[in-house]
């Protein structure tokens, strides 16, 4: 796609997007351009109304009638296979539950376990921050495992005889580079350890193709692209072949065989719903699957060809107008995810400035201004005028004001 060579041109071509009836199903205060929809997205409209009608008439009204008739027992199974569908994965392979952390937690624990012999997680150095707590956790809990975390370009070589898990993020979440998930689930298979990808920034952001890809488990979130709230229950993966070989370290009630027989002892459901610890949060449960079928209506092509297309516009506008901001995100569409990132000394006030003038991106430590483009609510128009926003911040140097430094708990 050719890029728009003025504001007028960009507006013109959002315009005749498929995607650009999307951003009215978006509850975005007027005047914000919103870049932060891959940390957490925004509102869907008709997320309001559905979590109005689950909290007065579902809850209020059919009170705890709603397990059967509004089949809140099935939204794990039946949300998970609407997931699958967007990342690739056979219907019953999916289930929401708990958060990215905890299905980390219980996969790779499974994992471990299902090869008694192997003592080893690699991983990489810089990987999202719960993932290297969690995988440090798990070693902690089983004796004899370590955590060994090598470059990403050296993981295809480093997996060994002593290699039970290679748990990586698919889409790093600081600089945005995508891991070639086919050779590296083929490299763990090859030397007899299992993969566990991380899609948390992959998710809704690019094709994923989990069961062609030969992956073995994944993880991911339900508040970044899915945009299912802040702290949206997440989900995991298991591939058809190891299903019945895992079982779960958190053996709660709901993800047995028959919860609703009382018995004493445990005996894990069939699949992945094994995997299900406690009664699920069924309000965030529902207002996901409310963000998910939003996603789902959208022209799944169209959506990653306008996101590459506002890569592409964001970069060369940055190359022309604040060159001194070194982008630190690969290129190539297949070799980064849907978020863009650029270097600079004093990212966190210049960051903070462009926020107060409604252009909302975030900052990484320690020097990194990190932008989500998310082709549902953000056009080619957007990322114009952010660059130019971006620009006179950092041009007129309004970003040295001290209370741009001041810093929040969540940055
Ligand atoms: C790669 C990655 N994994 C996991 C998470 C979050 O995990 P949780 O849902 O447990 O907060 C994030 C973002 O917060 C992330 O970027
Ligand atoms: N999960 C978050 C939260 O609870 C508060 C603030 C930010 C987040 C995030 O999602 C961080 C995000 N995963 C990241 O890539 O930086």
């Amino acid at each position: 796609m050719s890029l728009p060579r003025s504001l007028a041109e960009a507006v013109a071509v959002d315009a005749k997007s498929p995607l650009q009836p999307f951003r009215a199903r978006f509850a975005l205060p007027e005047g914000v351009i919103y870049l932060d929809g891959n940390s957490l997205g925004a509102l869907p409209v008709q997320t309001v109304a559905r979590t109005a009608d689950v909290v007065t008439r579902e809850w209020g009204e059919r009170l705890i009638r709603s397990w059967n008739e509004a089949d809140w027992i099935g939204a794990p199974q039946r949300i998970g296979a609407k997931i699958a569908d967007i990342v690739g994965a056979a219907p019953g392979s999916v289930i929401v539950a708990d958060s990215t952390s905890v299905n980390l937690f219980k996969l790779i624990v499974a994992g471990m376990r299902a090869q008694p012999g192997r003592t080893e997680i690699l991983t990489e150095p810089g990987n999202f921050p719960t993932d290297l707590h969690i995988a440090e956790g798990v070693a902690s809990l089983l004796p004899g495992v370590t955590v060994r975390t090598v470059d990403a370009a050296d993981i295809a070589g480093a997996i060994g005889p002593r290699t039970a898990i290679v748990l990586l993020t698919h889409v790093h979440y600081k600089h945005g580079a995508r891991h070639d998930m086919a050779a590296l689930s083929a490299a763990a298979r090859a030397a007899g350890a299992l993969s566990v990808w991380d899609l948390s920034h992959s998710v809704g952001a690019v094709p994923v193709a989990l069961d062609a890809d030969g992956a073995d488990m994944a993880v991911g979130c339900g508040y970044k692209y899915l945009n299912g709230g802040p702290g949206a229950p997440a989900f995991l993966y298991v591939c058809e072949a190891l299903q019945a070989r895992l079982d779960s370290p958190i053996t709660g009630w709901m993800g047995h065989a028959d919860p609703f027989a009382f018995g004493d002892g445990y005996a894990p459901a069939a699949g992945v719903s094994r995997f299900l610890a406690g009664t699920p949060s069924v309000i965030a449960m529902l207002a996901l699957e409310s963000g998910v079928d939003l996603f789902r209506d959208a022209p799944r092509e169209a959506l990653f060809a306008r996101g590459a297309a506002l890569f592409d516009l964001f970069v060369a506008r940055m190359a022309m107008l604040l060159p001194e901001l070194v982008c630190v995100t690969p290129r190539a569409a297949g070799a980064r995810g849907s978020h863009v990132s650029f270097r600079h000394a004093d990212a966190f006030p210049i960051m903070q400035a462009l926020i107060e003038r409604g252009v909302i991106g975030d900052y990484r430590a320690p020097d990194i201004l990190r932008f989500g483009l998310t082709p549902l609510y953000v056009g080619l128009a957007d990322v114009w005028r952010a660059v130019d926003v971006l620009a006179e911040v950092v041009g007129s140097g309004i970003w040295r004001e001290p209370r741009f430094s001041v810093r929040g708990v969540v940055t």
